[in-house]
């Protein structure tokens, strides 16, 4: 949903700034590398003591990379099949950064073991979220369907329910509970989104065996 209705905003925003980057001779590539190292920091210096707040900040700083870096390749010219590879492939190791700098905060100080065994069902179901486009798209099946939560979704919930958790550093009382409730919501929304897409390929994968069989008994009557 944010893909599709937030996406053409961040795009008017980030031009001017995409553009300025390209001018100074940044690459895309060099984009998707810092981002991805910021936000692995990000997520494995702060969450796992608990510093929600400055781990959220230093995330949000970088993971809006990952909007920067194709619209600098579109800018270019130069959006290649390398640039969409490096793209997805860094994005899941910053989504494992963050859901396991939180798995390990609840693993050590924060002491929760359900909440730790959630936050391992975000970082794991949110991985096959992306597994079951991937392997659709790998097998020539387009997965038509985005689903209940798509990455944006998942970061965006888990960043401002941390984010705003993490004001209890501060002194602002009745936030913590914003953090649990948004794994649980990112967990079972991702576990959704994992069977409306295996749906969604499984009836793609018969029809297009459907048409495949059609087509041999068309030749062969002809
Ligand atoms: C009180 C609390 C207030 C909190 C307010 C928070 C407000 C924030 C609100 C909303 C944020 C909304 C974010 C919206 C996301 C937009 C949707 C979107 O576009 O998502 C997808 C993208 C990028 O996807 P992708 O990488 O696939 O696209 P690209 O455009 O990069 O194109 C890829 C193609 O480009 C080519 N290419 C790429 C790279 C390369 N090197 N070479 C190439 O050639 C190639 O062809 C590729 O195929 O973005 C995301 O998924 C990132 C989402 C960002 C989420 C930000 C989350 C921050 C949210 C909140 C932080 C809150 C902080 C709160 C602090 C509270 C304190 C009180
Ligand atoms: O499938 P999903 O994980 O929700 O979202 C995906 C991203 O995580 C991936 O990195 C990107 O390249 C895909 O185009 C898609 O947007
Ligand atoms: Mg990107
Ligand atoms: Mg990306």
């Amino acid at each position: 949903m944010l893909n599709k209705y937030a996406r053409a905003f961040f795009t008017r925003v980030l031009t001017p700034f995409a553009a300025l980057l390209l001018r100074w001779g940044v690459s895309p590539d060099a984009v998707t590398l810092v981002g991805t190292a910021g936000s692995v920091a990000g997520a494995l210096v702060f969450f796992p003591r608990g510093e929600f707040f400055w781990g959220t900040i230093t995330i949000t700083l970088f993971i809006f990379s990952d909007l920067v870096d194709g619209n600098m390749a579109r800018q270019a010219g130069t959006s290649n099949k390398w640039g969409a590879f490096l793209d997805s492939t860094l994005d899941r190791v910053a989504d494992a950064a963050i859901f396991g700098g939180l798995a390990l905060w609840y693993a050590g100080k924060g002491d929760n073991d359900l909440l730790c065994a959630v936050s391992i069902l975000c970082l794991a179901s949110g991985q096959v979220v992306s597994y079951t486009k991937a392997r659709a798209e790998s097998l020539g099946l387009p997965c038509k369907v985005s689903g209940l939560v798509e990455r944006a979704e998942r970061l965006v919930i888990t960043l401002v329910a941390a984010g705003v958790a993490g004001l209890h550093t501060f002194g602002v009382s009745y936030v913590q509970w914003l953090l649990p409730v948004a794994l649980w919501v990112v967990g079972v929304g991702s576990l959704v989104t994992v069977l409306q897409r295996m749906l969604t390929v499984r009836r793609e994968a018969f029809e297009a065996a459907a048409l495949a069989a059609r087509g041999t008994d068309d030749a062969r009557e002809s």
